[in-house]
């Protein structure tokens, strides 16, 4: 019956908390106050735990696909698949070790339920391999023990060790293959500790014989998470201590992603005392996936610890990942998607530009080299460059973008720098336009406004322009003073005029003076376009017209040329507006 004392009106009688499931109690948990400070052993199982919850598994050629995507870019052990359940696995597992497709540094493992017939297959499928993980599993939870092998806990614990049993009678069948053995309690996170801890140390015991020199993995996983991180860390770390053998044993973990929290699951359960980490690429897996290996490897990056997995061309591996398993990665997918590296945002465009110009201007000063500089740009963890992405799609421009955006923009596409009030003039300029239009304008579609707003084409039949400068020449008269000979037309008429000032502008303010328009300049800013004789220049002048501000824009080989066209295009600008 529904509780109608609870405002959502939602079934939680149905649930119970995971603390009245499962104690896990560690009161002097030590792992809060260590830090992570190199990468884990890991280990990729998109082959194996990620293939099998896709709804189109891959075929042989997607298989071999992935399997080279993980081995060039560095993973050193990788769960290649299930060979006992289908011809598809076998078969691949026969590919890879017959096509001479295992580099000498990878080892690849392989997953079989403790069954007699699958552990038997297991090793059919290894004939010839130089080394492998076999990886044994049985269920263990509370629940599962009860619904799925209605089986006390000796049960389960004969189960696994027959099975580890008959995995090393099987060895003599394959004895060219070093084998290095992995044993999950599968469903550990709906296990008892107690009862985990003693079924791990029983079958580490078959696994590897006290004084037989061999280390056992031993894979705590996350098969449902089913508690905050904190509480499977603290699981971890209590496996970590009561494990008997620990120095024969390499703990691992695979986390899943079931209540969002598997990255943060895997940080916390490596900080715990685990070695090793299983996952997939971009966190594909059964249901809300495994943890995403790519998430934990950048996330280490960032901290300037060496991941020891190559992401240097993410959005390959990307690629890849999303054709292999015919599933596309999230744009907001971390480190990897399309958008993570955007900002939309107005304030968030403004600080990003500003750190880089910040960042330029102390590299430029200290003379390094950007790419050597530590990174420092607000709203962006990571260079983006560093992960292959380029700065083109750092800044787009939406209705919530400000004039940091689109500075930007013209900045990186036109190497434009406007100066700070034009900035804003231009801002709302562009505001109407997705105002009115909405949606994203493009880098072209930023030029576009500013060229028909700034620099319409210098013909008035075309153009907009009540004025054109089509000429000009200059001469020195004295230290002070410089006559400035302009042919204009003005609203379709053709007209040479002189003018004397202190310089060209002045000049030429008293040349427009003279045919009755009537300007006072206010700001002027100018800067190169480009480096070499035929540089282009760009000048930004601000006028006062009729008590009103505009500012005008002008570019050409010649600085003078581009002052005065500046000049004509605020002038055009009040005109336009009248
Ligand atoms: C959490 C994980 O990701 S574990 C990996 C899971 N991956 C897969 O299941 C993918 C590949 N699996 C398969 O192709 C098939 O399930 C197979 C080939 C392994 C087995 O197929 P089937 O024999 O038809 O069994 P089915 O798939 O129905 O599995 C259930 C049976 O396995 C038994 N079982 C399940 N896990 C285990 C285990 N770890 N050890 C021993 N027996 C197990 C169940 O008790 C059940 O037995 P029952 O039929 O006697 O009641
Ligand atoms: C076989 C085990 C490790 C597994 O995939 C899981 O529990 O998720």
């Amino acid at each position: 019956m529904k509780n109608t004392q609870q405002a959502s009106g939602m079934p939680i009688h149905r649930y119970v908390p995971f603390h009245e499931q499962i104690k896990v109690d560690l009161p002097d948990r030590t792992w809060p106050n260590t830090r992570i400070e190199r990468a884990p052993r890991w280990c990729a199982v998109d082959l194996r735990d990620g293939n099998q919850a896709l709804i189109d598994p891959m075929d042989a050629e997607r298989k071999l696909t992935m399997f080279k995507l993980l081995v060039d870019i560095g993973y050193k052990e990788i769960e290649v698949g299930f060979p006992s359940a289908s011809q598809t696995d076998f078969d691949f597992v026969r590919t890879l070790i017959e096509g001479g497709h295992i580099p000498d540094d990878v080892t690849i493992q392989v997953l079989t339920q403790a069954r007699e017939h699958l552990i038997r297959r297991t090793y059919e499928s290894l004939e010839g391999c130089p080394r492998a993980i076999v990886h044994l599993y049985n269920s263990t939870s509370v629940l599962q023990r009860e619904v799925v092998f209605r089986s006390d806990k000796q049960g389960i614990i004969d189960l696994a060790l027959d099975g580890a049993r008959l995995c090393r009678s099987l060895e003599s069948v394959i004895p060219g293959t070093d084998i290095t053995y992995e044993y999950s309690p599968e469903s550990y996170t709906g296990t008892e500790l107690e009862f985990a801890r003693d079924i791990c140390n029983a079958v580490v015991d078959v696994l590897a014989p006290v004084g037989s020199g061999k280390k056992v993995i031993v894979n705590l996983p996350a098969t449902v998470e089913m508690a905050t991180p904190n509480v499977y860390a603290d699981s971890i770390e209590w496996m970590h201590r009561n494990l008997a053998r620990r120095e024969d044993i390499i703990l691992s973990i695979h986390p899943h992603n079931d209540r969002g929290t598997g990255v943060a699951a895997a940080e916390l359960g490596y900080m715990a005392g685990a070695d090793r980490i299983e996952g997939c690429l971009f966190g594909n897996g059964e249901r809300t996936g495994n943890v995403d290996l790519v998430t934990l490897g950048v996330n280490l990056f960032t901290q300037g610890i060496d991941p020891q997995i190559d992401f240097s061309d993410i959005d390959a591996i990307r690629r890849t990942v999303e054709y292999c398993n015919q599933i596309r990665v999230h744009e907001r997918s971390p480190w990897g998607g399309d958008l993570v590296y955007t900002a939309f945002s107005g304030s968030h465009q403004d600080a990003i530009k500003k750190g880089l110009e910040a960042m330029e201007r102390d590299a430029i000063a200290s003379g390094t080299h950007m790419d050597d500089m530590v990174w420092s740009v607000p709203y962006l963890p990571v260079d983006p460059k560093d992960l292959g992405r380029s700065y083109e799609a750092i800044i787009r421009v939406n209705s919530q973008s400000g004039k940091g955006g689109v500075a930007y923009l013209l900045k990186v596409h036109q190497n434009l720098d406007l100066p700070r009030r034009l900035q804003m003039e231009f801002s709302k300029v562009v505001q109407q336009r997705t105002d009115s239009e909405g949606g994203e304008v493009s880098a072209a579609s930023v030029w576009a406004i500013f060229q028909d707003e700034y620099l319409p084409v210098d013909d008035v039949e075309h153009g907009w322009g009540m004025l054109r400068l089509r000429g000009v020449s200059t001469s020195t008269l004295s230290d002070r003073e410089v006559q400035l000979t302009a042919k204009l037309t003005k609203r379709g008429e053709d007209l040479e005029a002189v003018g004397v000032g202190n310089g060209p502008i002045d000049a030429f303010l008293h040349i427009l003076a003279d045919a009755g328009i009537e300007a006072r300049l206010t700001d002027y800013v100018e800067h190169t376009l480009s480096a070499g004789a035929d540089a282009q220049a760009a000048s930004y002048i601000e006028l006062e017209v009729d008590g009103a501000s505009y500012w005008g824009v002008g570019i050409h080989g010649d600085i003078t040329t581009a002052s005065l066209k500046a000049i004509v295009s605020a002038l055009n600008r009040s005109a336009r507006n009248n």
